[in-house]
């Protein structure tokens, strides 16, 4: 592989554009696949404001589904919603060569399994954003905040191809922590994901500070984290509950912040509730874990996607 290798992004929204931005910075030939916004981005490239400059380029090829891509990349990186409907394996398949690694920065947890096995011959690579980043417009996107990835080979060691990729992303100011045991961090991930994004949805879009400063929210959430370090817990990834504390700290200190789902849920976008709480309860139940806080929030959330369905059709 040479020094600067070859990357594809499928799904360059938020995510997908920004960190393909950081690999441009650093050198590598970035590529995109795009649906709605392929027009806009075909003509004008992807803007990108952000507290580490303008990180605007173009894209050395923009794609959208149907197309076949002039050679299968060295990096394929997956930033498509982890949505139920949505075959992610499908989307990606065409674009795969026999040595494409795969990447995937998408939250949720278990949301690996199903590209893994569908490509056994691929090393899949598994990353965690930190990262407050979202759409303004057709191509254009606005970094708010952070940008730290966690990064690991799934199901778990640190390969030289996540040596390479993480050097790639530090080169263009990214900081990347790599990690023997990504789902661990997956879990550690999940522990804020999962109280706070689907009750913000609950809560009509609540910002964190309103989250927690309700009357009963911060004993909501800390009762909602206590369930997810169970279910941790069963499956094999004990968890020290100083974390709650130190979790709850680290959230105050920030400027009031709406999460990844709180903004789809505004925008009238489906949210990823199979990904970030329905796949905790459903591991809860396999190991017979009681998680009553969570089954309340999705069988509620549920509800509230049927409504939705009934209501677009
Ligand atoms: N935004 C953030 O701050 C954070 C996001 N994350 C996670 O990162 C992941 C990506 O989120 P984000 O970037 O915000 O989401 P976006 O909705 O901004 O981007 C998703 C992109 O995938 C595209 N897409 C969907 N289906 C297809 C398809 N069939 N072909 C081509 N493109 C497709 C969408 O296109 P279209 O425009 O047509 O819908 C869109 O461009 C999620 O798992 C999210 O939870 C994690 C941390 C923070
Ligand atoms: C942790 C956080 C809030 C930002 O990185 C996120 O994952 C999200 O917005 O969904």
């Amino acid at each position: 592989m040479s020094d600067t290798p070859s990357i594809l992004i499928v799904g360059a929204g938020a995510i997908g554009s920004f960190y393909g931005a950081i690999l441009k910075r650093a050198g590598c030939p970035v590529s995109v696949v795009m649906r709605s916004e392929y027009d806009a981005v075909k003509a004008n490239g992807i803007q990108i404001e952000s507290e580490l400059g303008d990180l605007s380029y173009r894209p050395d090829q923009v794609y959208r589904d149907g197309d076949s891509p002039e050679a299968a990349p060295d990096y394929l990186i997956l930033c498509v919603k982890v949505l139920p409907g949505v075959d992610r394996a499908a989307l990606i398949r065409p674009w795969l060569g026999a040595n494409t690694r795969i990447v995937l920065i998408e939250n949720g947890l278990d949301i690996e399994r199903e590209i893994a096995d569908a490509f056994p011959q691929n090393p899949v690579i598994s990353c965690l954003a930190f990262i407050g980043v979202s759409r303004v417009g057709p191509g254009q996107i606005h970094h708010n905040s952070y940008g730290r990835l966690v990064m690991g080979q799934y199901p778990n060691g640190i390969s030289e191809d996540c040596q390479r990729l993480s050097d790639l992303f530090n080169a263009g100011g990214i900081n990347v922590k790599l990690t023997e045991e990504v789902v661990g961090e997956r879990w550690r991930k999940c522990l804020w994901n999962t109280p706070f994004n689907p009750l913000s949805v609950l809560a009509e879009g609540a910002d964190t500070d309103t989250i927690l400063d309700s009357d009963g929210g911060e004993d909501l959430i800390r009762a909602l984290t206590e369930e997810v370090i169970q279910v941790a817990e069963a499956d094999g990834y004990p968890m020290d509950r100083s974390i709650i504390d130190k979790q709850i700290a680290g959230t105050r200190k920030m400027t009031a912040y709406k999460n990844s789902m709180a903004l789809d849920y505004l925008n009238d976008r489906p949210i990823e509730l199979d990904a970030v709480l329905g796949n905790v309860v459903a591991i809860a139940r396999k190991h017979g874990v009681a998680v009553p806080h969570l089954n309340t929030m999705l069988v509620a959330l549920r509800m509230r996607e049927k409504l939705k369905v009934k209501e677009r059709s």
